[in-house]
């Protein structure tokens, strides 16, 4: 694996994840490997967790971290060729990518949809700016098209609480008020599609993901049906795919409640808007799973951390 970009490029999820546990078991185990090198993490979006959960799996395999805010810090990119830069664009993709690759050995880079042009954000200019310039490994820190991280971190907590060999995991849309991203419900159905789950999506018309993701997972429109006999119930708004970038519904009786989740646990990447995609008791009970998936961030992080790491020293 050259870079993390996707769900794709785990090569076998059965293997990392028991390659997950057992980093979870002995965090600071390989303080060597890192040693002596520097991950660099560009921030063109805000973040709680994905910023310290990567920054702490540095640390536990022993690398030093520098991390930047680009989108209000950096100098304003200019991602296409041949163009003349006398507008906004202060610095092109070619260089910046170019010197932040002398200064770092492994390079993060967090850049969401614009969602304003599907076609701009299918072609992911800023992370795939630095794939193409950058000269060292780089990590997807959630881009317009996916999160992997978070995707795997997902993939970790289920497996630390499934009971069935082959639970029922539904992916439902809930309100927000604002038009979010494809990325997380993306990777997340990337991920699943790759375990032991009996997977569904949950959804109001208008809120289908794009097709070539979901293959044959099923796709259902009811939600009080699709959530019962649940046994994971992953929560997450996201706008429209075929209007795109559009908020078309608001309906608030998508709300995940107490009521609905019934028996299932609860998951969600966080940050979540409280009693609007889900409601306090549901936060508040034993059924929730989201600070333990937003502990697996840092395992996750770490793990793909050591596998580039290992692939720098061969
Ligand atoms: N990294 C996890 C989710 C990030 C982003 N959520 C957000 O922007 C929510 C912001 C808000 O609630 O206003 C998303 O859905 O892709
Ligand atoms: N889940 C997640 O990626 O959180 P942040 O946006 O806070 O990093």
């Amino acid at each position: 694996m050259k870079h993390f970009t996707s769900v794709l490029d785990i090569p076998s999820l059965g293997n990392w994840l028991e390659d997950a546990k057992a980093l979870k078991k002995d965090p600071r185990g390989h303080l060597h490997l890192g040693k002596g090198k520097t991950l660099g993490l560009l921030f063109f979006n805000n973040s709680l967790r994905t910023r310290l959960s990567t920054q702490k799996a540095a640390i536990n395999l022993g690398m030093d971290v520098m991390v930047m805010n680009f989108g209000k810090e950096g100098w304003a990119l200019e991602f296409a060729d041949g163009t003349v830069m006398n507008g906004q664009s202060a610095e092109h993709i070619r260089e910046a990518a170019r010197v932040v690759s002398q200064y770092c050995d492994i390079l993060g880079i967090r850049a969401f949809a614009q969602l304003e042009n599907r076609e701009l954000d299918e072609s992911e200019p800023v992370l795939n700016g630095f794939l193409q310039h950058a000269t060292i490994p780089v990590v997807n820190l959630e881009s317009a098209l996916g999160h992997p991280l978070q995707a795997l971190a997902d993939a970790i907590t289920l497996e630390e609480n499934r009971i069935k060999k082959q639970p029922r995991v539904v992916l439902t849309w809930a309100p927000h008020p604002r038009a979010l991203p494809h990325a997380v419900a993306n990777s997340f159905v990337q991920i699943m599609q790759r375990m032991p789950v009996d997977l569904s999506i949950v959804q109001p018309s208008g809120y289908e993901l794009d097709k070539s993701i979901i293959g044959n997972t099923p796709v259902y429109f009811d939600q009080a049906k699709a959530l019962q006999g649940a046994d994971f119930v992953y929560a997450k708004n996201w706008s429209s795919f075929e209007q795109y970038g559009q908020v078309v519904s608001e309906d608030q009786d998508w709300m995940v409640t107490k009521e609905k989740l019934g028996d299932a646990k609860f998951m969600h990447c966080l940050p979540v808007r409280r009693n609007v995609v889900v409601e306090d008791a549901v936060l508040e009970s034993e059924q929730s799973l989201v600070i333990q998936q937003a502990n697996n961030r840092t395992y996750s992080a770490q793990l793909v951390l050591k596998k580039l790491l290992e692939g720098l020293t061969l």
